[in-house]
């Protein structure tokens, strides 16, 4: 069975719909930023603040290949920047890879993220201003990326059971 891997920017919504995919297939799902986390004994916010980006993405890049590389069915949660560095996107393309963009628009993404931004360093430190100018710009220059997937699902105004629903669709 392939790997499932679900990408897209903050707050498009990995973490909640690989969550609930992985109820209803019994997949288990690991969510990289989580492992992240693990590997390192510190929150995200801790590794930018005390060892920068760059190491950030490195880690992210390793772990993201050693999880690719083990025999395990797993469902697989990205981080928003993952396909972005280190050609983590050519990964997507993967024959063993099943790669879905979870698509949200600015709206969507700015609505999420306003009032749950202090996990997420890259905006954390922002006014409501500054975050939509920011997440249109970013969402521009990383869509390139994103669309290296195998399959686009949309997310805007969608629910959990939707969204997991269309991906249930794309995985018959
Ligand atoms: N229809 C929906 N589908 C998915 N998430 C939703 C939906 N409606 C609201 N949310 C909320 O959007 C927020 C962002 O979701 P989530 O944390 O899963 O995103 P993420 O893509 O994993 O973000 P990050 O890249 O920062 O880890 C959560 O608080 C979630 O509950
Ligand atoms: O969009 C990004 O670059 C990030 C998203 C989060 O999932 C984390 O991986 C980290 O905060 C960086
Ligand atoms: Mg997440």
């Amino acid at each position: 069975m392939k790997k499932i891997v679900l990408l897209g920017y903050m707050g498009c919504g990995k973490s909640t719909i690989a969550q609930n995919l992985s109820k209803i297939t019994n997949i288990p799902f690991l969510d990289l930023d989580k492992i992240i986390e693990e590997r390192a004994k510190m929150s995200i916010n801790e590794i930018f603040e005390k060892h920068g980006e760059i190491y950030f993405r490195k880690l992210e890049h390793q772990i993201f290949v050693e999880l690719l590389q083990s025999a395990e069915n797993n469902i697989i949660g990205l981080g928003g920047g993952t396909p972005c560095y280190a050609n983590n996107h050519e990964l997507l393309k993967g024959d063993d890879v099943v790669s879905i963009y979870l698509k949200a628009s600015i709206d969507t993404l700015y609505n999420r993220l306003v009032y749950n931004k202090s996990k997420r360093p890259l905006i954390a430190n922002m006014n409501e201003e500054e975050m939509k100018e920011f997440i249109a710009k970013h969402l521009f220059d990383r869509s390139f990326y994103y669309n290296h997937a195998q399959h686009k699902v949309s997310v805007d105004d969608k629910s959990v059971e939707e969204t997991v629903q269309d991906i249930l669709d794309i995985l018959a």
